[in-house]
């Protein structure tokens, strides 16, 4: 669809994958996150998110965000915020940049507790 719904299965550069069910008719979604790489060495179960999409925009470039609260050993949260592009042939992709932030045990280390990178995702399914 050329109007970038973001529901299906999209793959991004490190090669996680992230499935998206039905956007609803307020953009809201939910989904889940399968990360291949992780910042820990625990093992990092598939994860649940939620998030919303623009739809009322006459571009057909929304722009959208999710959250991803990941279960491990101790809680950790990543945010996403970006745009879906659709190129001349069709193509959709998501360019995103995160924000990680792992919980830490005490304020003085608030500091260290956030890290942020971009990914670009490609539709799978
Ligand atoms: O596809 C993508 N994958 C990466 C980027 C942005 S999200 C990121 C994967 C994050 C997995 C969770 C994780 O590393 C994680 C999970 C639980 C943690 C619990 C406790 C922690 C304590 C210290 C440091 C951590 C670093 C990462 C953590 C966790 C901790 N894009």
């Amino acid at each position: 669809p050329c109007k970038c719904i973001l529901s299906g299965q999209w793959q991004n550069d490190l090669g996680s994958q992230v499935h998206i069910f039905d956007v609803e008719a307020d953009g809201s979604f939910s989904g889940e996150y399968r990360t291949a790489v992780s910042a820990t060495q625990a093992p990092i179960q598939p994860a649940l998110l939620c998030g919303s999409q623009q739809l009322h925009g006459e571009g057909q470039q929304p722009t959208f965000g999710f959250t991803v609260n990941w279960k491990s050993f101790s809680d950790s949260t990543t945010v996403f915020v970006g745009q879906c592009f659709v190129d001349k042939s069709g193509e959709e992709s998501l360019h995103t940049m995160w924000l990680l932030r792992e919980e830490v045990n005490s304020g003085k280390d608030d500091w260290k507790a956030t890290r942020t990178g971009c990914n670009v995702f490609t539709r799978i399914a």
